[in-house]
């Protein structure tokens, strides 16, 4: 690999990691966190609810705090970290991007699924005139061909995104498919490229440095790991091998350890670490916060949870079809009956 590099970090727990905690963030816990983020010198954190934006529902789990006092608690902790928000078209609206850019979040980045990027303009557009920088977040990238994802990636960008990132969202992809993408739209779009990847098969790290070394220069990273599935790739690990290899971040690394062990680890309800169900998701293929979701029906339906997710994967099911599972589940459930009868 080669030296002299510098990225910049985008701090997904309070977002991504919110999937871990089902959503329970409180006040304080964002105002600590925060705080500590913007002294230990991350350049972006980003604060919603884990599914973006108005993701607060039956459907995906809901929030303890309502996400705007989250980012306002957030804002007025921060003196050189911006404040960024997800918002997904069709869960968040305008309104709600329109509601964090006044409470003064700074970046907004819009995430589709990686085929469909063509829903994503008018938030862009509207992103840009609230003053706000974007970036096009295309998730289950594993999903596309890599001719698919470069012609999704210049949408994002004829849109204005000023980053398009590869995004992971089933910690499915292998370091050479990770190369093989960052590569194609390094070659092919003239805007920041992005990488976020999710250590369902243990390779967060390594497809993140393989990213770095294609030229992806906006990193996504979680303190203590804290993200849906087995979580992100671990921001204050990243920070050590980082300097291990030359590579700048500008974030502290003590102040970063003594924020995951003191702040972030006390928070989890059960140590984030890579389970029998969030191998499967890695391994077939599936969105990583359907992880819990698929844990909770396949106890109500007395089946394997690893069956539902392994069949969720086979139909290809994507965010926004949560209702899904419980359908496998039933499924799975009264074929197990019938073969227990016959
Ligand atoms: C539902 C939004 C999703 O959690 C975004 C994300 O982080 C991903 O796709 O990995
Ligand atoms: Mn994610």
């Amino acid at each position: 690999m080669t030296n002299e590099r510098e990225i910049l970090i985008t701090e997904v727990a309070l977002r991504d990691g919110s999937h871990a905690i089902n959503h329970q963030y409180t006040v304080e816990q964002v105002l600590k966190i925060t705080k500590a983020l913007n002294d230990a010198g991350v350049p972006f954190i980003e604060v919603s609810h884990g599914d973006g934006l108005a993701g607060s529902s039956l459907q995906y789990g809901l929030s303890r705090t309502n996400e705007m006092e989250l980012i306002e608690a957030a804002v007025s902790v921060v003196d050189k970290s911006k404040i960024a928000v997800l918002l997904l078209p069709g869960i968040g609206t305008l309104h709600e991007l329109k509601e964090a850019a006044n409470l003064g979040a700074k970046m907004a980045r819009i995430a589709t699924h990686v085929t469909e990027a063509d829903v994503a303009p008018q938030h862009i557009a509207y992103a840009k005139e609230l003053g706000m920088e974007t970036v096009g977040f295309l998730m289950m990238n594993h999903m596309a061909s890599v001719d698919k994802l470069v012609e999704q990636a210049q949408l994002m960008e004829s849109y204005g995104a000023d980053t398009v990132y590869v995004v992971d969202s089933a910690g499915y992809l292998l370091p050479d498919q990770v190369r093989e993408r960052i590569r194609a739209l390094k070659q092919s779009v003239g805007i920041n490229v992005g990488f976020h990847g999710h250590n369902n098969l243990s390779l967060a790290m390594a497809n993140t440095l393989a990213a770095i070394d294609e030229g992806a220069t906006r990193i996504d990273g979680s303190v203590r790991c804290l993200g849906a599935g087995a979580g992100n790739t671990q921001t204050e690990v990243l920070i050590a091998v980082c300097e291990r290899m030359g590579i700048k971040t500008g974030v502290d690394l003590y102040k970063m350890m003594d924020l995951a062990e003191d702040i972030v680890a006390p928070i989890l309800q059960v140590p984030q670490e890579i389970t029998k169900d969030s191998l499967t998701l890695g391994y077939a293929g599936v969105y990583s916060s359907f992880a819990l979701h698929a844990k909770r029906a396949a106890a109500k339906f007395g089946v394997d949870s690893r069956d539902i997710l392994i069949e969720l994967g086979k139909r290809k099911v994507v965010g926004g079809q949560e209702d899904m599972i419980v359908e496998v589940a039933a499924e799975i459930a009264r074929n197990n009956k019938q073969v227990t009868l016959s």
